[in-house]
């Protein structure tokens, strides 16, 4: 019998999951290395005399590749394959972080950390392919769920560092090792995921790969108004949490008095409510719908806590729980919303584009806080701005719910629960 005869079994259950495991321990690598660089920011200042716009470029840097790689990225991927481009992206996280720990002035650094971003976004994008591939029909939600849950568990190792890893904080030089050492676990577990896909491939039954559309400048003009309203959403909502990040430490420790650890530990609270709280809020969304109003909630607790933060000598705790809730609900709607909204055979684009202006946000508002924590010497300036972007976030939202209860709406506000009530 000739071998493209014989019928091959499906994978077994174990099979996939420990696929799920290890590609996310290479994304755990990946949002490791991303956010190595906040707890370090008093040091960069104190030994390398690294300014607040310095360390805002470290990272901001990261997301200017990235306005182009992303779109770009899809079609390599598609080109060359999951198991080559998830090894090929990550060994540019590697390499960028091996820069990046390698150098000590700020031009060979920022190389470093755009040649990590060159990698990181792709390398998400790669993964969640894989992950589609694998769990398509089966449990795939729970799986993305669970996948960004161990994702975030790097970004929460990394800020929690100075506690776990103290004795690394006698120079900005360890902790920057031991983002590499994260950066060579990621590699790892992109080698072993590509010998099992290959295994899998000659021994069990494999979905192909999805196809996705290619990208098509044409494409953007037949988005509807309620994709927009989600990208403007993205943009405002990720430019006030990721860069409030960047100095969050920094911020602690010289307006609050908190120490390293404390300061990390508090920034690590958005990680930790996001890693329990978004699959949580899923499940809610997709019972109740009403998805604008909820994303409507959240950004509305946004606009307060840079303000708490700024003029008050509030607990920490307070503004940083209401932080944690809107970083839960808001990815947790929003993400999903896309696929509602847009099209199935224009949802590679409606993402990568999502994606590309997420990272012009990022870039721009981690260059301009560094800028506005120089030019004024603390951090109000920068903490109205933040403000601010809650502020518009709340009106797209509110935008986005006045076009979806109207009669184009697409679903956003329907949930299970309406579709069994009207079944009834
Ligand atoms: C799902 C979403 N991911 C992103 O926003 C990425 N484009 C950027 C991740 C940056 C690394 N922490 C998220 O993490 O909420």
């Amino acid at each position: 019998m000739s071998e493209e005869n014989i019928v091959k079994p499906n994978p077994p259950f174990i099979f996939r999951w420990i696929i799920l495991l290890v590609v996310s321990l290479a994304m755990f690598g990946n949002y490791y290395i991303y956010d190595s660089i906040s707890p370090l920011a008093d040091l960069l200042s104190k030994q390398l005399k690294f300014t607040d716009a310095n360390i805002g470029l470290l990272q901001g840097i990261y997301s200017v590749p990235n306005v182009f790689m992303v779109l770009i990225g899809g079609v390599i991927i598609d080109k060359i394959g999951t198991r080559i481009s998830t090894f090929l992206f990550t060994t540019l996280c590697l390499i960028g972080a091996a820069i990046t720990a390698s150098f000590n002035d700020l031009t060979m650094m920022a190389v470093g950390r755009l040649i990590f971003g060159l990698g990181a976004e792709s390398m998400i994008v790669a993964i969640t392919t894989v992950i589609g591939r694998w769990f398509k029909g089966k449990q795939l939600s729970f799986a993305f769920g669970l996948n960004l849950t161990l994702a975030r568990l790097g970004s929460f190792a990394a800020l929690n560092s100075p506690t776990w890893a103290s004795h690394f904080y006698s120079t900005y030089k360890y902790p920057l090792l031991i983002a590499l050492g994260a950066g060579v676990i990621s590699i790892a577990m992109a080698t072993i995921y590509w010998g099992m896909d290959s295994y899998a491939e000659k021994k069990y039954s494999l979905r192909p790969v999805p196809k996705q559309d290619e990208f098509r400048f044409s494409q953007i003009f037949d988005f509807s108004k309620s994709y927009w309203f989600v990208v403007l959403l993205c943009v405002t909502f990720y430019s006030g949490i990721f860069p409030f990040q960047t100095f969050a430490v920094k911020f602690f420790m010289e307006t609050h008095g908190t120490s390293r650890e404390m300061g990390g530990f508090l920034s690590s609270m958005l990680t930790l409510s996001a890693m329990v709280l978004t699959p949580l809020f899923g499940l809610l969304a997709d019972y109740i719908g009403k998805r604008s109003l909820l994303m409507m909630i959240g950004s509305a607790f946004l606009i307060p806590v840079y303000l708490l933060m700024a003029y008050t000598k509030i607990n920490l705790y307070i503004p940083m729980a209401m932080m944690g809730l809107a970083f839960s609900l808001i990815p947790a709607v929003m993400w999903p919303s896309v696929a509602i909204i847009v099209d199935e055979s224009k949802l590679g684009t409606a993402y990568g584009l999502m994606t590309m202006i997420q990272n012009i946000g990022l870039a721009s508002f981690n260059f301009i806080i560094g800028w506005a924590n120089d030019f004024s010497g603390g951090y109000v300036l920068g903490m109205w701005i933040f403000s601010s972007l809650g502020f518009f976030g709340l009106l797209f939202a509110y935008l986005l719910r006045k076009s979806e209860i109207s009669e184009n709406g697409h679903g956003l506000e329907k949930g299970i629960s309406n579709v069994i009530d009207t079944n009834s």
